[in-house]
């Protein structure tokens, strides 16, 4: 097993816990950040992975989730910024659905990219991974909110990556439909699959080989891979 610990945010379920249990497989000591108590942490826990409870949507709770990690470890491998909330408008809550997708997808990733860089800097080389979204390219009319805080996230990897190398990579992986979620209707997963070239429903693994390129590959930083079945030809 490697020494550094990989943290990997918001990592109870979906994706998160996909890559968790794979960065585990490949011998990677671990710690996961996790909102609510659930099956997937507790194996996790399992397996010998650190599991850190937070909230990232607002300062207090970045701060503190920043303290408690310190208190477990002085070094960290890479941090993949996983964590996220997916928010339409709603009527009413629309600020604040803003300001905790902009707490979750820039300010988290801001504070902890910050505060974690002298963690960072005893691996050689340190990486920080965002996790944002194909959407960026085009915005949305129903999520635009969230498709400006994952573009916020996105402008982030160009400045950390500018501020932090040559002893950590900074980049970005810009998804697009990997994971329907339970509630997806037949129609909605019909045209959702219509939006790519390549009309499939992935899986995680293809963000996992996404990730393990980063991590492995010394030569890249400021970049943001696009992982999205060829939805820009359509
Ligand atoms: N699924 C997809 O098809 C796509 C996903 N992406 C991106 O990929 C990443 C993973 O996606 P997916 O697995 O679907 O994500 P999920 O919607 O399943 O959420 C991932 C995790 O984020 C955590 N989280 C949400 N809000 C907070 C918060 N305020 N503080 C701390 N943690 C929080 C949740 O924790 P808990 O469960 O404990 O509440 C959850 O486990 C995300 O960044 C997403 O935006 C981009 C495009 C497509
Ligand atoms: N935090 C999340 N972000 C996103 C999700 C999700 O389930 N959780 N899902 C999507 C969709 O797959 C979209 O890409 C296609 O409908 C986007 N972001």
């Amino acid at each position: 097993m490697s020494v550094a610990p990989i943290l990997i945010t918001g990592a109870g379920q979906r994706i998160g816990l996909y890559c968790a249990e794979r960065l585990l497989d490949d011998g990677h000591a671990l710690i996961v950040s996790y909102r609510r108590e659930q099956e997937g942490i507790v194996r996790l826990r399992e397996r010998g992975a650190l599991a850190l409870q937070a909230d990232l949507s607002e300062p207090s709770g970045i701060e503190a989730f920043v303290e408690t990690l310190k208190r477990h470890t002085d070094c960290l491998r890479a941090i993949v910024h996983n964590a996220s909330e997916w928010h339409a408008e709603r009527d009413g809550h629309e600020a604040e659905d803003f300001q905790r997708m902009v707490g979750v997808h820039m300010l988290a990733p801001y504070l902890i990219n910050l505060r974690c860089a002298e963690l960072l800097r005893c691996s050689q080389p340190g990486d920080i991974v965002h996790i944002g979204d194909d959407v960026v390219r085009t915005g949305s009319a129903r999520h635009i909110a969230y498709s400006a805080s994952k573009a916020g996230l996105e402008n982030l990897t160009l400045s950390f990556a500018a501020r932090y190398a040559p002893a950590i990579k900074v980049n970005g992986i810009a998804p697009a439909l990997i994971l329907f979620n339970d509630g997806d209707d037949d129609a909605y997963r019909e045209k959702a699959l219509a939006k790519s070239a390549l009309g499939i429903e992935p899986g995680p693994a293809v963000i996992y080989q996404s990730l393990r390129y980063l991590l492995d590959n010394p030569y890249v930083t400021g970049t943001t891979l696009t992982v999205n079945g060829g939805r820009h030809l359509k």
